[in-house]
This record gives structure tokens, C-alpha cells and sequence, in this order.
């Protein structure tokens, strides 16, 4: 039997109207939002005729609230509103109740909430590096992206089904991030920081998606009949959602972490630009290595990464003896950098270059107007774009002249010894230099010094490697120098 036959007050018409469900749903509104004053006497009976429902209904309405702190329910006494700190705050109805009636505080609250503990579960979900969590992260994270570059996305029928995906997808990608933290507190938390995402999802997809994919159960009590158009997620924020999976993938937990909070920056709007947050965000782009990323995405990544910490690229100078390998690790530097390359060989006058190829070394006279135009093509290298060019620079005074022209250059010395440069030299077809003056490369070089802005590689790592610690340790510099 339904409450609607048992009561005439019950408009027949609308059987919801007079269940349980309902009548917790407004008085919990009411109470929320402070129209049911604390202390205030609450009866059944009173319950039973503002609402219009049973006896049996009304009681149980009290005890549902009673469960969720709202009210207290005394037996002979009858049941009073309580003050706010002893309600159930993180109870998904409570949450759903105070995001309709005072939206922008209760999002205010979440976000709070959301900022202490996705950045403390991005860093123990890369600490605990589960398989099934880094998979199902960087799979929702591709997802994700994928589904906000839907042509489709924000036409407002056409898009609906792939928004409300969207929807389910990003509150996986959260919910795993928290379990991933392997702290059960954290997932407990996932029910109110989803709530958090789908409410704002929702208000930014307002108007037809909203009516067309949010199933309630509830009236929409305040709901908003503006109807507006769906927006595109930021392509940042999706971008962050890609590093932060592929950094808990990689085990990297200050990147996790700083990926982390850099999507809740983002949805604070101007604070993804705080200082702060853009330092642990490069610091936590120091330990990144892009090549994890999905080759396709990679650029993309790369460029939105840089767009946002603005990154001002010093000049880099790949330099050893011939054959040490600038030419094959300058080129994947430059690549992995998203700088132009230069092949400095290509700046020897003609002169130069004949010489060489008959078996004569080069001295500093000859090698003058070498270094000038390697200058003038660093001069001209803009700031933000950076470059990436091969210069051998054995001798220090070369190197002096090279950062005449750019005081800010990065010399990356890739160390070979004369046995292995004499191999690859000979080893290698169709260049005019001949292994016959490998040894009075050496005799020139002089090695990197302390004092001077650069690094020394062992040549005989692999090329994926070499890269990587020179972007690891540019990347630690701009973090130091952000303005140099
Ligand atoms: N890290 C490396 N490990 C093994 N072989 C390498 C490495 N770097 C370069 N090589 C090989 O050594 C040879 C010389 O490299 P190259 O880039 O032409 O040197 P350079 O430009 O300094 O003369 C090439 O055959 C290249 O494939
Ligand atoms: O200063 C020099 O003597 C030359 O620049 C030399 O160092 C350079 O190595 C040759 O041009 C060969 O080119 P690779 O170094 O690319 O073999």
C-alpha cells in the first residue's frame, strides 16, 4: 500500500510526492538551509500535515534525518534541529542538500576538501604504483581527452551522450586516484569529491544536457532552468589529468602530487597561475619524463605544459670530440626539448670542411668564422622557442665566444674516450671526416669546467638516456632561474 492511498492529503496524481524519500529531501533542504531553525521543535504530526504524508512516513522521515545528524530524536521528547557541526557533512544527501541550497559555499568546502587530499593520494597512489590503478588512470586519462576533443562535445543533443561519458569517466579517473592511495579514509572521501565533480560539470553543461542525462530522484528544487550551452573541458585540465597518470605510472610522487594540484587549481581559475603552485608544478616536471606519454600525445602535452610555466629555453651546445654522438643526441634532444636543431657542421666554410676531409685538423684561425656564424644562429635564437645546435667547441676560448653572443648557453659535453670515438668515426659511412684526426680532437679538447653553465655525459649511454638527464637537469635549472 502507498502512501498516496493512505492519505488523502497525498495528491494521487504524484505518488512521489508524499513518500519517505521526498519528504526527507525537504525537510533536509529546509533544515540545510536554516528555514527549520536549530532547537526547533519538530512533531510528527507537524510533519505529517506541512508535508502530507503518514504517520508511519513522517516517523521514518524523522529517523532518516535523525541517522544524519540533522535532527535529534529523543523518545517522549520528540525531535529538535541540530547545530551544524553535529550533522553528517560528508553524507552524500546532506552534501546534495547544502549543493542546492548554497552551492557556491558547499563547492567551496569540497574544493578545500578535494585540494588536502587528491594531491596527498596522487603522491601515494605513485608511491604504491599499483598495475591496475596506473592502468585503469592512464587509460580514463586518454579517455578523457579524447572525449573533450569530440567534434560533437558541446552541441547540446548530438553531445550529450558523449558529456554524460565524460562525466562517468573523470569521476572513475578521481575515484581511482583515491583508492590507488591505497588509504581507505581517502576512498571513503570519494563520494563527496565525485559529488564536487559532477556538480560542477553539471553547471558548466547547464540547459539541455543537464535535462537530458541527470537522472534525480529528487524534484529540482532550485534548479536551474537557464538554459545555456555546454562548455568544452579546458584542454590544460585535461592535460593535467594525462601527466598526473602517467607520473603515478611512473612512480614519480612529487610529479603526481603537483599534477594533482594543478587540476584543482585549474577549476579555482586564476590560481593555476599562483608561483607557487607553477614551481611545484615544474618541479614536478622535472622528474616527468614526456617520452611515457603516448608518442601521439606527446606534443600536445609538451606544448601545454610549456604554454603554462612559460619556460624560457637557453640555448643548448652539444659539444665533444667528432664522433661522441651530437649530431644523434642533439637531433632527440631538440626533438624531446620541442626546439629547432642546428647542425653546426653546416656552418664550416667550405674551406674548412675540404680540409678535413683530406686529413687536416683545424686550429683556431680556421675554425674563427666557424664559431662566429654558430654565434650569430645562437643570437638569434628566441628565448622562448630555445635551440638545440652541435658545435664541437673543444677549446674553452671557443665556448667564451659562443656565450658572448648568448651568456645564458648550456654546454652539454658528451664524454667519449679516443678507442670508442676512433670506431665510430671509422664505423661511419658517407661524413667527410676521416678517424685519422680523432686524435687531435683530443688533443684540443678542453673538457668542461666548473665554473662554466653546462654538464659532462657519459657518450656511451643509450641516446634515450643521455636526453633524459640533460632535460632532467635543464629542467632543474629553470626551476632555480625561472627568469635567467
Ligand atoms: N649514445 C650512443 N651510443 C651508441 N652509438 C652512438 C651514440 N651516439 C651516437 N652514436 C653513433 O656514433 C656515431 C657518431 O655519432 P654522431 O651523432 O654522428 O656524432 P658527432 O655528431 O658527434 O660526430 C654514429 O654512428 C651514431 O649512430
Ligand atoms: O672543430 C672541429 O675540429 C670540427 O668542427 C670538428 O670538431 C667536427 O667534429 C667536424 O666538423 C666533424 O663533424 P662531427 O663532429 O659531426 O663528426
Amino acid at each position: 500500500m502507498t502512501g498516496a492511498e493512505l492519505d488523502p492529503l497525498v495528491d494521487s496524481e504524484d505518488a512521489t510526492r508524499g513518500s519517505t524519500a521526498k519528504v526527507v529531501e525537504l525537510l533536509g533542504c529546509q533544515i540545510v538551509e536554516g528555514a527549520k531553525p536549530r532547537d526547533q521543535h519538530l512533531t510528527v504530526d507537524a510533519v505529517m500535515h506541512e508535508f502530507g504524508t503518514t504517520r508511519p512516513m513522517a516517523r521514518e522521515a524523522l529517523q532518516t534525518l535523525h541517522q544524519k545528524g540533522l535532527i535529534n530524536l529523543q523518545p517522549r521528547i520528540g525531535a529538535t534541529v541540530q547545530a551544524l557541526e553535529r550533522w553528517d557533512l560528508l553524507d552524500p544527501d546532506v552534501i546534495a542538500w547544502r549543493l542546492e541550497v548554497a552551492p557556491d559555499s558547499q563547492m567551496r568546502s569540497l574544493t578545500e576538501l578535494r585540494e588536502v587530499i587528491e594531491p596527498r593520494a596522487a603522491r601515494l597512489a605513485a608511491l604504491s604504483r599499483s598495475a591496475a590503478v596506473c592502468h585503469d588512470l592512464t587509460s580514463r586519462a586518454r579517455t578523457l581527452l579524447a572525449l573533450s576533443e569530440e567534434p560533437d562535445f558541446a552541441r547540446q543533443r548530438e553531445g550529450a551522450p558523449i558529456r554524460q561519458r565524460f562525466r562517468d569517466v573523470d569521476a572513475a579517473f578521481h575515484r581511482t586516484l583515491l583508492a590507488g592511495s591505497r588509504n581507505e579514509l581517502f576512498l571513503r572521501l570519494s563520494h563527496p569529491v565525485v559529488m564536487a565533480l559532477n556538480h560542477r560539470i553539471d553547471r558548466d553543461w547547464a540547459g539541455g544536457h543537464q535535462e537530458a542525462t541527470v537522472t534525480s530522484a529528487r524534484a529540482p528544487v532550485g534548479a536551474d532552468t537557464v538554459q545555456s550551452y555546454p562548455t568544452r573541458p579546458e584542454p590544460i585540465a585535461m592535460w593535467l589529468h594525462m601527466g598526473l597518470a602517467y607520473a603515478v605510472d611512473q612512480g614519480l610522487a612529487t610529479a603526481s602530487e603537483a599534477f594533482a594540484e594543478a587540476i584543482l587549481a585549474e577549476i579555482r581559475g586564476g590560481r593555476l597561475q599562483d608561483p607557487a603552485v607553477l614551481d611545484r608544478l615544474r618541479a614536478g616536471l622535472d622528474e616527468f619524463n614526456a617520452n611515457g606519454l603516448p608518442s601521439a600525445r606527446r606534443d600536445g602535452f609538451q606544448d601545454a605544459m610549456a604554454a603554462l610555466i612559460r619556460v624560457r629555453h637557453a640555448p643548448v651546445v652539444v659539444m665533444g670530440v667528432t664522433g661522441c654522438g651530437k649530431t644523434t643526441v642533439g637531433r632527440y634532444l631538440a626533438e624531446s626539448l620541442r626546439a629547432p636543431f642546428e647542425e653546426g657542421d653546416r656552418f664550416h666554410p667550405r674551406r674548412n670542411v675540404e680540409s678535413m676531409e683530406h686529413g687536416g685538423r683545424l686550429d683556431d684561425r680556421s675554425r674563427s668564422p666557424w664559431l662566429a656564424a654558430i654565434a650569430g644562429r645562437m643570437r638569434a635564437a628566441g628565448s622562448e622557442e630555445g635551440l638545440v645546435i652541435t658545435c664541437s667547441a673543444l677549446r674553452r676560448i671557443y665556448r667564451e665566444l659562443l656565450r658572448v653572443a648568448r651568456p645564458d648557453a648550456f654546454f652539454v659535453h658528451l664524454e667519449l674516450d679516443q678507442d670508442e670515438a676512433t670506431a665510430r668515426v671509422a664505423g661511419r659511412q658517407s661524413h667527410y671526416m676521416p678517424a685519422s684526426l680523432v686524435p687531435s680532437q683530443f688533443e684540443d679538447l678542453e673538457p668542461l669546467q666548473e665554473d662554466e653553465a653546462g654538464m659532462t655525459v657519459d657518450a656511451t649511454l643509450p641516446v634515450e638516456r643521455i636526453v633524459a638527464e640533460v632535460q632532467t637537469e635543464l629542467a632543474r635549472r629553470t626551476r632555480r632561474h625561472p627568469t635567467d
